[in-house]
C-alpha cells in the first residue's frame, strides 16, 4: 500500500485565551489583507457583487488560522448554553431557505443590491407578509439577505447565490428529503439498532416507504430531476480539484467506463481534459437517456453508454472503471459487492478510480473543512445506511472484495498534492483512490 502523507496542519482548536486567538485572527486576516493589495485584488464584502476570497495557494494557510480561530473565539464568546441553543435551533434557518427558495425571494430581489419592503417583496412573491417577515429576518441575522432598514431587505454576498437553479435544487431537495429523514435519525437507531440494510433507514421512516432511497427516488421524475441538477456544482468544484488531483491526459487512447456515472457531468470534464479517452457511462436506465441528451455534440463520438445494474456483473473489458460518489451512497456489503462484479472484467493492468472524500482521522483537517465531510456522512448514514470512509475503510472493503487489491491515494485530503496547502472550497474535496489487481495473494500482510 502506498499513500501520500495526510497533512496534519492545524487541530480543532481547544485551548487558547480570548487574546491569543485574537492575535491570531488580526495576524491572518492582516496577511491576507496585504497579500490582496499586493496583487490588487478587492478584499471580500457583503455587497451581492463581491467574489469573496480567491483559492490562491499563498493564502489558504492565513485563511485557514482566520476560519479555525474565528470560529473557536465566538464559541468563547459566547454564553455556552446560547451557544448549545444555536446549534439546536439551525433547524429554524434551514427552513428558512427552504422558504426563501419557494417563494423566488432571491428572483424577485435586484441583482444589484437594491433593496426593497417586505410589503413589495410579499406581494411579488404572493405570499403573507408578515409570515415571509419572520423568515427573512431569520436569514439575515444569519448573513443571508440584509435587511438594510426595518423591514426593507436587499440581496447580499451569499443571498444572490441563491438565484443559481442548482442551489435552489440543493435546498428543496435536502429540506424534502433529507430533513425529513434527520429527524427520525434516533428513531431510527431504537427501531434498526445496527442493522446496515439500505431500507432500514431514517429515510425510510421519515418519509414512510420500505423501498430504498434509489428506488424511491426513481419513481419520482421531478425528484429526480433535482437530485441531478444540485449534483451539477458539486461536480464543477469537485472537478476543479480532481484535475489537480490526478493526471488524467496520461490515461492516453484508453476506455474508461463512468460507473453510476449518472447524467456524465463529470466524465465529460474528464473528457475534455484527455483528448484521447473513450468513455462509457454505466447507470440504471433513467439516468442513462439523461447523460445521453445532455452530451456536447463535439464529445459524442468518443462516447457510448449502457444500462447496467452495478450489482451484476461488469460486462466491458476496459482500462479504467472510474466511480464518484458512488460508494458513499452503499453500505459496507453493498461496496464489496459492486468491487467484486468488476473483478472478473479486469485485464491485467486494469484499474480502478474511485472520486470521492477521505474522512480525513480526527483532527487532521480544521474544523471549518472538516465539517463538510462530517455532513456528507450524516446525509449517507440517513438515506442509506452508507458513509464517508477513512483511507483504511476504503483497504478494508477493498481486500474483502479481493485480497490482490492494491490501494493508492492521490493528493492528499484537504488539498493539492503539488503545493502541500490545503483548498477551503466549502464543497466537496474528493481524492482519487487507485486499485490495481497485483498478481500475489499477499493477505497475510493486510488488514
Ligand atoms: C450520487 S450519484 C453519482 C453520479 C455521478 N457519478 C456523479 O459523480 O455525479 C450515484 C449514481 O449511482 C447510480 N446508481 C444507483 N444505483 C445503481 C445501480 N444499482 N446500478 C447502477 N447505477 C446506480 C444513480 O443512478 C446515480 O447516478
Amino acid at each position: 500500500m502506498t499513500t501520500e502523507p495526510v497533512p496534519r496542519s492545524r487541530h480543532m482548536i481547544t485551548a487558547g485565551s480570548l487574546v491569543e486567538l485574537a492575535v491570531e485572527v488580526s495576524t491572518a486576516a492582516i496577511s491576507i489583507s496585504q497579500h490582496l493589495r499586493s496583487k490588487s485584488l478587492n478584499e471580500p464584502d457583503f455587497s451581492s457583487t463581491s467574489l469573496g476570497l480567491p483559492e490562491d495557494p499563498e493564502i489558504q494557510d492565513a485563511r485557514e488560522s482566520l476560519l479555525v480561530a474565528s470560529k473557536a473565539l465566538t464559541v468563547l464568546a459566547t454564553d455556552p448554553l446560547a451557544h448549545l441553543r444555536e446549534v439546536f435551533l439551525a433547524y429554524a434557518e434551514s427552513s428558512a431557505l427552504r422558504v426563501a427558495v419557494e417563494w423566488k425571494v432571491a428572483h424577485i430581489l435586484s441583482a444589484d443590491g437594491a433593496s426593497m419592503p417586505i410589503s413589495e417583496l410579499a406581494e411579488k412573491a404572493g405570499a403573507d407578509e408578515h409570515k415571509l417577515l419572520t423568515a427573512m429576518r431569520l436569514l439575515a441575522n444569519s448573513y443571508v439577505f440584509a435587511e438594510v432598514e426595518p423591514k426593507v431587505f436587499a440581496h447580499n454576498c451569499s443571498s444572490i447565490r441563491l438565484r443559481e437553479r442548482p442551489i435552489e435544487c440543493f435546498i428543496t431537495y435536502c429540506m424534502d428529503v433529507v430533513y425529513h429523514a434527520s429527524g427520525k435519525y434516533s428513531e431510527s437507531m431504537r427501531k434498526y439498532g445496527s442493522s446496515d440494510k439500505p431500507n432500514e433507514t431514517p429515510f425510510n421512516l421519515g418519509l414512510s416507504t420500505d423501498k430504498t432511497f434509489w428506488e424511491w427516488v426513481y419513481e419520482q421524475p421531478e425528484l429526480c430531476e433535482r437530485f441531478n441538477e444540485c449534483m451539477k456544482p458539486m461536480g464543477e468544484s469537485s472537478y476543479a480539484r480532481l484535475r489537480t488531483v490526478f493526471p488524467w491526459k496520461s490515461l492516453g487512447d484508453a476506455l474508461l467506463i463512468d460507473i453510476g456515472g449518472g447524467n456524465g457531468h463529470i466524465t465529460h470534464q474528464i473528457a475534455e481534459e484527455a483528448p484521447e479517452l473513450r468513455v462509457m457511462i454505466q447507470d440504471l436506465d433513467q439516468a442513462i437517456d439523461e447523460a445521453k441528451e445532455l452530451c456536447p455534440d463535439s464529445l459524442k463520438p468518443r462516447f457510448s453508454y449502457l444500462v447496467h445494474n452495478f450489482f451484476e456483473i461488469q460486462p466491458v473489458v476496459a482500462d479504467v472503471y472510474f466511480m464518484r460518489m458512488v460508494l458513499h451512497f452503499l453500505n459496507d456489503e453493498d461496496c464489496i459487492k459492486v468491487l467484486q462484479c468488476i473483478v472478473p472484467a479486469m485485464k491485467p493492468g486494469a484499474r480502478i478510480l474511485i472520486a470521492e472524500s477521505v474522512f480525513p482521522p480526527p483532527g487532521a483537517l480544521p474544523n471549518p473543512r472538516h465539517k463538510y465531510v462530517i455532513n456528507m456522512s450524516w446525509i449517507m448514514a440517513t438515506l442509506l445506511n452508507a458513509k464517508e470512509r477513512t483511507f483504511e475503510e476504503f483497504q478494508k472493503i477493498f481486500y474483502a472484495a479481493d485480497k490482490r487489491f492494491e490501494l493508492k491515494q492521490w493528493g492528499e485530503p484537504g488539498g493539492p498534492p503539488s503545493s502541500g496547502k490545503s483548498s477551503l472550497q466549502s464543497t466537496p474535496l474528493p481524492q482519487i483512490l487507485e486499485a490495481t489487481l497485483t498478481n500475489n495473494d499477499s493477505s497475510e500482510t493486510k488488514p
